[in-house]
């Protein structure tokens, strides 16, 4: 049987082709947003999801894919979803609650420049590809270079390092682009999601420090939920809690910046595997690992963005 499009991984260029035409397919539901470009200038377009019922004083929920370059299960899930939602809008329930009661931003690609470069020359690439006048090393980790507890410990100031926290927060025109968005919608954003992978962990905020959040107890449950979901239907085991304890500290992350900005439901996901393959995860896995996150996302929208 041929695999679906979207059980196979896509070049950079095939990713734009398919934005621009999910967004011409769907004219009544889509919308494409173009928020800045990459330090080599490429577009960085978010995909508005909304449904056809036309509700005053909409919420919305915030989804980024790929801000790190090797994780391509991750823009691979954003592809996945969007189909996912448009295909079973007003037939599944679920989705059409979500989409009826949320618009939903989705950011395939939020490193292109970085995703390219898995591509072309170095498929375990992490970073952007800024290069800075100091070094000759190139590129930031743009989940450092956020304005949280910038470059603080779980972070590194030298060029060289992957976990490189750029010259000051939201130096990277990625990082600037998404943080100028959420600044400008952060009354109708509720949830903010990003990303990852690789680990099966769904991870809130703080990451930049051991303390835990004003409702830490609530986004514990929201997460311990979804895991719950994805180990009963999927029978598969995915960690969950703060960000610090559960993986390690991490400062200037885009969660913890969303989280500090007003958008109290605010978790990074890292998707399949363990570690057998790790970054490489085979297309044959594309589909599971899309179906647990897909549990995910609905179980805390359902909960996390309805309660207001
Ligand atoms: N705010 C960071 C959440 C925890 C760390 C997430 C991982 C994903 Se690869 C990282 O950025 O190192
Ligand atoms: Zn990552
Ligand atoms: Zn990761």
């Amino acid at each position: 049987s041929s695999t679906s499009y979207y059980e196979r991984y896509h070049s950079l260029g095939d990713i734009y082709y398919w934005i621009n035409k999910t967004a011409q397919e769907h004219s009544d539901m889509v919308k494409v947003i173009l928020i800045g470009s990459s330090y080599e200038k490429r577009p960085l377009y978010v995909l508005k999801l909304s449904g056809r019922q036309e509700r005053a004083e909409k919420r919305a929920m915030w989804i980024d894919c790929g801000i790190h370059a090797r994780e391509w299960i991750s823009p691979a899930f954003c592809l996945w979803f969007v189909q996912y939602s448009l295909n079973f809008y007003n037939q599944n329930n679920d989705i059409t609650e979500m989409l009826n009661s949320m618009d939903i931003y989705v950011l395939p690609v939020m490193n292109p420049d970085g995703y390219k470069y898995t591509w072309t020359t170095n498929r375990m690439w992490r970073k952007n590809r800024s290069s800075s006048k100091e070094s000759n090393c190139v590129g930031t980790d743009l989940n450092r270079n956020f304005d949280a507890n910038w470059c603080t410990k779980g972070a590194s100031n030298r060029p060289c390092d992957e976990i490189y926290c750029g010259q000051f927060p939201e130096s990277e025109p990625e990082a600037e682009a998404v943080a100028n968005f959420l600044r400008s919608h952060k009354n109708s954003v509720k949830l903010y999601l990003s990303i990852h992978s690789y680990g099966q962990m769904l991870l809130f905020p703080y990451s930049c420090s051991n303390e835990e959040v004003p409702n830490h107890a609530e986004l514990f449950e929201l997460a311990q939920e979804a895991a719950m979901k994805i180990r009963r239907h999927y029978r598969n085991n995915y960690k969950y809690g703060a960000s610090a304890k559960t993986i390690y500290l991490a400062p200037g992350g885009s969660d913890d910046w969303a989280y500090n900005l007003g958008i109290h439901y605010s978790f990074t996901f890292e998707l399949e595997d363990r570690g057998r393959y790790g970054f490489l995860l085979p297309p044959s896995f594309i589909s599971k690992a899309c179906n647990e996150a897909l549990l995910a996302v609905k179980s805390i929208a359902r909960r996390g963005a309805s309660n207001r």
